[in-house]
């Protein structure tokens, strides 16, 4: 049973106790392992209702979100079990809830509920932490493993499902680049959308994982300053979506929302391709990431399959401008892409 840590608001009661987790006043049963990441488990849990209670349906969530379009019908949920095991740790996991929290958005993975306990202590006698943080599930998968099973299979996103996908990815990302102050999201990739397929309709894609979404605009001043953001960003943005004036910031530079940005052109690559244009590098001995994103080295794809429109090419070059200032924002993006959208879904 792990022990209750209070000091803030925040910070609620989960319990373990026969297989079950209590994350407040619901409870949940784990199913399986849905996933895994740096410190992380992802399982499928299924909420347990009280018995013999003429209100066990709908569950305690239901309650509490009544209005809300994520809620499963069948209390399936997807509940991320964080590991912490020292003081920064802590604070990005508070981090990443309160960010999480900030937001609603169809194309956003909402946080439902969460919880952080006190453990057991540890060598230093200070307690460690796990936090539990209760979401939706999507289990199609991400849109990396979905990439992946298709690569496999030797098949392909067709143009207007390719459209679809990061139209809806472009409408999660408006919302936080327009928020007050606006955030970045700071790890746009494949890994990080998470897709269910419908019938009849394209796939249904949500951005996920606030973790490094953080206020967008800063204002670099020194040497100092400039490798403070390259060392913060080379542990929170992957380095095959990270844009080039991440890796080599100047002295004196304007930091903005368009990091986002040039990800997501690298993301829309992927969608058709199966991966960042930049990753054939790391297959490469001796091949520099870095020198192929500020260099904007492409690697386009030869041959006629997939058989995408030359304008989608030109769009993904577009958002790829290595110079961040004249680099389109997101309001732009979404502009030409619903023109594309009316030129090529059907
Ligand atoms: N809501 C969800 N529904 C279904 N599967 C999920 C969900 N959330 C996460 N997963 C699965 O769990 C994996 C890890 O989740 P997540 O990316 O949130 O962990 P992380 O620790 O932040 O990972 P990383 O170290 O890559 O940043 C995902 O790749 C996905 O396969």
């Amino acid at each position: 049973m792990g022990c209750t840590f209070s000091g803030l608001n925040a910070f609620y009661d989960a319990v373990n106790s026969g297989g079950d987790v209590w994350i407040n006043e619901n409870r949940f049963r784990i199913v399986r392992q849905l996933g895994e990441g740096g410190f992380a488990y992802v399982f499928l849990v299924k909420e347990v209702l009280a018995v013999s209670s003429s209100d066990a349906v709908p569950g305690g969530l239901h309650k509490k979100f009544k209005d809300s379009t994520h809620l499963s019908d069948d209390g399936s949920y997807a509940l991320k079990k964080v590991l912490i095991q020292n003081n920064e740790q802590l604070e990005l996991v508070k981090e990443e809830i309160r960010v999480s929290s900030l937001f609603s958005h169809p194309n956003l993975l909402p946080l439902l509920d969460h919880a952080i306990i006190a453990t057991k202590p540890n060598q230093e006698r200070s307690w460690n932490h796990e936090a539990y943080l209760l979401f939706p599930v999507h289990l199609d998968g991400t849109l990396l493993d979905n990439s992946k099973t298709m690569q496999a299979n030797k098949e392909f996103f067709s143009t207007s499902d390719v459209l679809q996908i990061f139209r809806q990815l472009c409408a999660g990302l408006k919302h936080m680049h327009n928020f007050d102050p606006p955030y970045a999201h700071n790890d746009i990739k494949p890994g990080n959308v998470l897709i269910t397929h419908r019938n009849d309709q394209p796939p249904l894609a949500i951005l996920m994982d606030f973790g490094s979404a953080r206020p967008a605009r800063r204002q670099i001043s020194s040497r100092s300053e400039a490798l403070q953001l390259q060392e913060w960003t080379s542990e929170h943005c992957s380095a095959p979506f990270r844009a080039p004036e991440l890796w080599d910031c100047e002295s004196h530079a304007y930091i903005d929302e368009r990091t986002d940005i040039w990800s997501l052109g690298c993301t829309l690559y992927s969608i058709m391709y199966g991966a960042s244009p930049f990753e054939y590098v790391l297959g490469e001995s001796g091949g520099s990431l870095q020198l192929a994103i500020v260099n904007v080295q492409i690697k386009w794809p030869a041959g006629p399959t997939p058989p995408y429109p030359d304008a989608l090419r030109q769009f993904v070059k577009w958002m790829l401008q290595p110079q961040a200032a004249v680099r389109p924002n997101i309001n732009d993006i979404i502009i030409h892409v619903d023109k594309l959208i009316s030129k090529f879904s059907y």
